[in-house]
C-alpha cells in the first residue's frame, strides 16, 4: 500500500483581520493537504488571500483559528522561536520584491541564510556556488543587485530561498515584478526545483500561464479555497 506523505496540512484555518474599523475575514475554514514534492499554485483575484495563507505557513503571522501542520508537527504552540527554527530548516521564501541586500554582492545575498545559522568556511562557499549555478548565474556571483536586472535578483531570491536545503519553497508572486518573457524563464526554474532538489512548492500567483506550471491548481475567492486534484500526483512513500 502507498501512503501519500504531506509537508503542509491546513484543517480549517482561519483568518480574520481585526485591528481596523471593520474585521477582514482574509481566510475562512481553509483545509488543503500539500504532498511532498509538489508544485502547488493559489490563484485568485487580488485580496482573495493568497499571501495570507502563505504567510501562515511560512509563521510570518498566526491564524485566528484552525490548525496548521508542517511535516508531521502540530504547530499550534510553536514559538516565534520555533518558526524562526522552521525558517531555518525546512522553509524558503521568495517574494515578489526579491529583498536583496543591496549593499551585497550575489553571492554574499545568498550565503546570508547559512551564515545565520553559523556555516563557514569551504562548505558554505561551494554549497552558494552549487545553488548560482542551479539559477545559472554563476558568471555574476560578484555582482551587486543594482548591477543585475529583475529576472537576475529573482534568480539570486530564489537561490537565496534554497541554499539551505528547505524541502517547502514558499513563492509569493515571484513574476509579478518581470515582463511576461522573464516571468516564464522564472517559472521553468521553480518547475525545475522539485525535481532537481527534492522540494514542494507553493506558489501564489494571479497569472494563469504561472497556475499552469503546476501540478495542482487551488483556486481562492474571498478567503475561500477551491481544491483541484492535482494532473501527477505527488511523490508517495511505500
Ligand atoms: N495586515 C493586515 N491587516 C488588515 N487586513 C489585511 C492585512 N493583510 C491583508 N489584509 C486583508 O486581507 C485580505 C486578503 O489579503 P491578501 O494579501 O492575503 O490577498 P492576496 O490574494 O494575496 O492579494 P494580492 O493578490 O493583491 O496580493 C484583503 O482583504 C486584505 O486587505
Amino acid at each position: 500500500m502507498s501512503i501519500r506523505t504531506y509537508i503542509v496540512q491546513l484543517r480549517a484555518v482561519s483568518k480574520i483581520y481585526d485591528r481596523g474599523p471593520v474585521p477582514v475575514h482574509a481566510l475562512r475554514d481553509v483545509t488543503l493537504s500539500v504532498g511532498t514534492g509538489e508544485f502547488l499554485a493559489l490563484t485568485g483575484p487580488s485580496g482573495c488571500g493568497k499571501s495570507t495563507l502563505l504567510n501562515l505557513v511560512a509563521g510570518l503571522d498566526r491564524p485566528t483559528s484552525g490548525d496548521i501542520v508542517l511535516d508531521g508537527q502540530p504547530t499550534g504552540g510553536w514559538s516565534s522561536l520555533q518558526w524562526t527554527r522552521a525558517r531555518r530548516d525546512l522553509i524558503g521564501i521568495v517574494f515578489q520584491a526579491f529583498h536583496l541586500l543591496p549593499a551585497l554582492t550575489a553571492e554574499e545575498n545568498v550565503a546570508m541564510p547559512l551564515l545565520l545559522s553559523g556555516s563557514a568556511g569551504r562548505s558554505l562557499s561551494s554549497r552558494v556556488a552549487e545553488c548560482l549555478d542551479l539559477v545559472g548565474l554563476r558568471e555574476r556571483a560578484k555582482h551587486r543587485p543594482s548591477e543585475l536586472s529583475g529576472g537576475e535578483q529573482q534568480r539570486v531570491a530564489i537561490a537565496r530561498g534554497v541554499v539551505h536545503r528547505p524541502r517547502l519553497l514558499i513563492a509569493d508572486e515571484p513574476t509579478g515584478n518581470l515582463d511576461s518573457r522573464t516571468a516564464a524563464e522564472i517559472l521553468a526554474l521553480l518547475r525545475s526545483l522539485p525535481r532537481q532538489l527534492g522540494c514542494t512548492i507553493m506558489l501564489a500567483t494571479h497569472s494563469d500561464a504561472a497556475a499552469r506550471q503546476a501540478d495542482r491548481l487551488c483556486r481562492m475567492k474571498d478567503g475561500l479555497l477551491h481544491d483541484h486534484p492535482p494532473k501527477t500526483l505527488p511523490q508517495d512513500t511505500a
